[in-house]
């Protein structure tokens, strides 16, 4: 037979199982349908035989009704693509019958197996057997199907020389094959064509660190999240209840991958930014690299503790009150003795009211005894604290002398240059101290990324504020929240919840160490997937993060580490110019080995300062014409607002601009990349950013400089 021939009659054998496969699908929906009926009409019939308090029967009502709808959620998640690989085992082997691979185990009614799930141990094979280690598989066949209908199947033989005479290989390569594919706004599983590097990491133990580390490409973040799909398949009981949350850079990431754990039937992880940890906040804008590199250190953290405790600026400077005739009167270096006194016994000033006040007294009967000491009079102290302590105007004078503290109205103390240089004394430069206040006083633009993990750090050292004005400061809070955020999400967990079973971090090169403080917070009690790529860090200080990042990973001690070596996104054209880049601050074994050729070498043009506007035009314009799916525009972070106006004209929806760190993560099929040298000299880590804007495009990437200083020579 010719090779379509061989091709549509193998089609159409995968369809003939296929068919089998949705026909009970079909079926095991309408039970799943009846069973939710039914569960309502126990609680109707209850209801009119007024029997309804009868807990058994509610009970068993809730439990069908919850089951039904999870079943159906789950087989509608899994629809699409449902069955997407077939092994063929050699004769010799225990298994004969061809076992298929899909996102669900499906079996028929007399209990075979229809679908494996590809999380089953016995599926393994499918991602694992090779051509050395065939694993008794013959032939391993990827099904690309739409809907119920099979499109295609891509064979591998595994063991030529057990191939039996009937047995028919199409294809050359499921993996170049959706490699090839254009890309779309949201991430696509690559559940059918995991490679075993992959295979391997998705599947490691979930207990403890483990850590994935790779270059450009080389499928970190897919492979976390497959692998975060795994553990709750694998470990659901351990994992599930207590939750998996997985965090990335920005919200335009998170929105990127959102699509790829519901498409696996997995809607029980929380996708979180890095500016949305914190519960009540969602801020999307960065601050430039210096001012990060500062609000990112550990010593922002002393910086805090002292603000926290210095006067807040509204308290009055003095007390006075009426005892038995005589006024007594503390005056503000008596008061500031006093504030310090209860601050060096520890404790959040939130939680310390109590021992406030009763400083307070002490100091105030210290001053009774001191006028009446001069008059040779006595005092019965503990008669007087038992009094004072009773007045109104006592307490009138303790509330605002020792107020609740909010996170948000302490950092904004900060505003004051004055009031920062007495907190960072010894901590932070004088020049360091004059762009932090500049950020702080400056509110107009609600909080960056970077401030989130400050407002965290300074909830835990304030400890809760009093109930009642803490509704009033969320509202506030929210107010700024609303202008500010692109994420909402619905919460189904305590606020501040800290006992996730799982935590993901994507991009985690770029935590900053207060950043890895709040998020090891989340998870007290957590085993961690934690993926990144040292050479695309934007972080000044790897090795303060580093001592950040294991504080947070705590005393969990199984650690484990992966490295993933080939670049499935780029083409290998592509990514010898991005590898130029960073020659010479990056050990050649860091660099993936980009595995495509498409013969489309990346484009450099040279544009005069003041033409880019018509530059980029024309180059959106080629690009949006020559590939079928997205093309990312990548400029500096400042000017994002203003490409947005050059290409206003241009209403295609497959067009992002997008600014240099927000890239990272992302991929477009073509990317038209404006000025290297302005991505290099704004960020403190120069040629790392743009080495992330370099490897962001699978097919085309057109580069617009005025200069050239950027590309370093050829060796
Ligand atoms: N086994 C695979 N089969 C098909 N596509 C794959 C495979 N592995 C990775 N890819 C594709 O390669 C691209 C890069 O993957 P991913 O974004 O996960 O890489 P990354 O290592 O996180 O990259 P970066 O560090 O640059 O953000 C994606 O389009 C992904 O779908």
């Amino acid at each position: 037979m010719s090779e379509p021939r061989v091709r549509r009659a193998e089609i159409a054998v995968e369809q003939s199982h296929v068919d089998r496969v949705y026909a009970r699908l079909a079926e095991l929906r309408a039970q799943a349908e009846s069973m939710r009926t039914k569960g309502y009409e126990i609680g109707h019939g209850a209801q009119r035989e007024a029997v309804f308090e009868q807990a058994s029967m509610l009970f068993e009502r809730d439990m069908m009704v919850f089951h039904a709808t999870q079943t159906l959620q789950t087989l509608d998640a899994e629809y699409e693509g449902l069955v997407f690989g077939k092994l063929d085992y050699a004769a010799a082997a225990q298994e004969t019958e061809p076992l298929y691979v899909g996102r669900l185990g499906i079996r028929d009614a007399d209990f075979d197996n229809l679908v494996t799930d590809w999380r089953a141990p016995a599926a393994a094979a499918f991602y694992q057997a090779t051509a050395e280690e065939p694993m008794d598989v013959v032939r391993r066949r990827v099904i690309r199907c739409s809907g119920q209908k099979v499109l295609d199947v891509d064979d591998d033989v595994l063991m030529a020389d057990a191939v039996p005479e009937d047995m028919r290989v199409v294809g050359e390569g499921a993996l170049m094959a959706a490699l090839g594919r254009s890309r779309g706004e949201k991430m696509r599983d690559i559940v059918a064509t995991i490679q075993r590097e992959q295979d391997e990491v998705i599947r490691a133990p979930w207990r403890g660190v483990t850590e994935i580390t790779g270059g450009p490409g080389t499928g970190k973040t897919a492979v976390a999240l497959h692998r975060a799909a795994y553990l709750l398949y694998r470990y659901r009981r351990q994992l599930g209840g207590a939750g998996v949350l997985v965090i990335g850079p920005s919200g335009v990431f998170t929105t990127y991958i959102s699509r790829v754990l519901p498409s696996m039937g997995e809607t029980n992880v929380e996708l979180r930014a890095l500016g949305e940890v914190l519960d009540g906040i969602a801020a999307t804008r960065q601050d430039p690299a210096p001012l990060a590199a500062i609000k990112g250190s550990l010593r922002m953290r002393k910086v805090l503790l002292k603000a926290l405790r210095a006067t807040p600026p509204d308290a009055p400077e003095e007390m006075r009150i009426v005892y038995r005739g005589e006024v007594l009167r503390l005056g503000a270096r008596e008061l500031d003795k006093v504030r310090r006194k209860v601050h060096t016994q520890g404790g959040p000033p939130n939680r310390s009211r109590v021992r406030a006040a009763e400083a307070l007294l002490g100091a105030l009967a210290d001053k009774a005894e001191e006028y009446a000491n001069a008059d040779d009079r006595t005092v019965e102290r503990a008669e007087l604290i038992n009094d004072l302590g009773e007045r109104i105007d006592f307490h009138r004078f303790l509330v605002t002398w020792w107020p609740a503290l909010y996170p948000a109205q302490v950092l904004g103390w900060l505003g004051d240059e004055r009031r920062l240089a007495r907190a960072g004394k010894q901590l932070l430069s004088s020049g360091e101290i004059t762009i932090l206040a500049a950020s702080m006083r400056d509110r107009t633009r609600g909080w960056s990324v970077a401030d989130i993990a400050l407002l965290d750090e300074l909830r835990v050292l304030l400890g809760p504020p009093p109930k009642r004005r803490r509704q009033d400061n969320r509202l506030e809070l929210d107010a700024e929240q609303a202008r500010d955020s692109t994420a909402v999400r619905d919460r189904h967990r305590p606020e501040h919840y800290d006992e996730y079973s799982h935590i993901v971090v994507d991009e985690s090169q770029d935590l900053s160490p207060m950043q890895w403080r709040m998020v090891g917070r989340r998870g007290r009690f957590a085993s961690w997937t934690v993926v990144g790529d040292p050479v695309q860090s934007s972080w000044p200080d790897p090795a303060e993060a580093a001592q950040a990042r294991d504080a947070a990973f705590g005393t969990r001690t199984a650690r484990r580490r992966y490295t993933l070596r080939t670049n499935y996104r780029n083409s290998a054209e592509i990514f010898a110019l991005a590898a130029r880049v960073v020659a010479g601050h990056a050990e050649a074994d860091d660099l993936p080995h980009a595995v495509r050729t498409t013969g489309l070498v990346p484009e450099v043009r040279t544009i005069e300062r003041g033409t880019a506007e018509g530059a980029v035009q024309a180059a959106v314009k080629e690009q949006l014409g020559s590939v079928d799916g997205t093309v990312g525009v990548i400029c500096a972070m400042d000017r994002v607002g203003e490409v947005e106006q050059w290409l206003r004209g241009q209403t295609d929806e497959r067009l992002k601009v997008v600014g240099s760190l927000d890239s990272k993560g992302l991929e477009y099929d073509a990317v038209v990349l404006l000025e290297p040298t302005e991505l290099i000299t704004e960020s403190t880590t120069g040629r790392r950013v743009l080495y992330v804007a370099l490897t962001r495009a699978t097919q085309q990437l057109t580069v617009l400089a005025s200069d050239q200083d950027w590309l370093p020579d050829q060796d």
